[in-house]
């Protein structure tokens, strides 16, 4: 299977992302590891799904995958559309030198000249909202902190009526007061969708399964468990 092969879902399907008996080797000059071992994961639409797994275990390679940016050797990937990625580095998910210009920026590289300047302001007034960032549009993102700037990536995402947010450890530089603001703001942004909006957090840290909706557990390379986060602490605790 080639880049080319994840496929664009749209309609009224129940799943946001579907993937299905993934299998992927990396390779260096050590050596070749199959990372990846018929990995099938479903994340239903109007849901905060995490996938939860230690550090090593695959989670970057699938977010790749997902992205479309390694080639898996078998399987298939389908997500819904308008989808996008927010990655751990919030250093790397802000673009342009104000909030306001930042989250409108996805805006121009899909709509414009569709869009008229009023439209744009307001879907941006709008996503800055919807993420507790109200008002802020003339703000410098260099005055913000870490947690801030992955919610203006969020509210770049929302503004371009993202139906699926791929969300790989956005937390793990942020201190705890942002960390929890990060995950209001995206159980906030599916609940808003009214059944529309999902998300993909992924995770290594237990003590945010508090926030989702169904938990994923990936060991071994595939996906080893899938239920409440409830459930999912019990498996983790027997699994030891
Ligand atoms: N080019 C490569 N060749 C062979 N193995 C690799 C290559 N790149 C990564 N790996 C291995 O693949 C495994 C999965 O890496 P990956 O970054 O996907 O894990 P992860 O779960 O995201 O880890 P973390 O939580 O630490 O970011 C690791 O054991 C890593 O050492």
């Amino acid at each position: 299977m080639d880049a080319s092969m994840v496929q664009e879902t749209e309609g009224d399907e129940d799943l946001a992302v579907c993937v299905r008996n993934l299998s992927l080797t990396l390779s260096d000059e050590s050596g070749s590891k199959k990372v990846l071992d018929d990995l099938t994961l479903e994340v239903k639409r109007g849901s905060l799904h995490m996938l939860l797994g230690a550090n090593g275990c695959g989670k970057s390679t699938l977010v790749r995958a997902l992205a479309g940016l390694l080639q898996p050797d078998s399987g298939t990937i389908s997500l819904a559309t308008p989808h996008a990625f927010v990655f751990q580095n919030p250093d790397h998910q802000v673009v342009m030198p104000s909030v306001g210009a930042d989250v409108a920026f996805g805006l121009g590289r899909h709509v414009y000249p569709y869009l008229t300047h009023d439209a744009v302001d307001r879907l941006t007034a709008s996503a800055l909202a919807a993420v507790g960032l109200e008002g802020l549009q003339a703000r410098p993102v260099s005055s913000l902190s870490g947690g801030q700037k992955q919610r203006v990536a969020i509210a770049g995402a929302l503004a371009e009526q993202a139906v699926v947010l791929l969300l790989d450890e956005l937390t793990t530089f942020l201190d705890v007061g942002d960390q929890r603001g990060v995950l209001d703001c995206v159980r906030a942004a599916v609940d808003a969708g009214g059944g529309r909006v999902a998300a993909l957090w992924i995770t290594h840290r237990m003590e945010e399964l508090d926030w989702a909706d169904r938990v994923s557990i990936i060991r071994g390379g595939r996906v080893a468990f899938t239920g409440t986060p409830a459930q999912a602490r019990g498996r983790m605790a027997a699994w030891g």
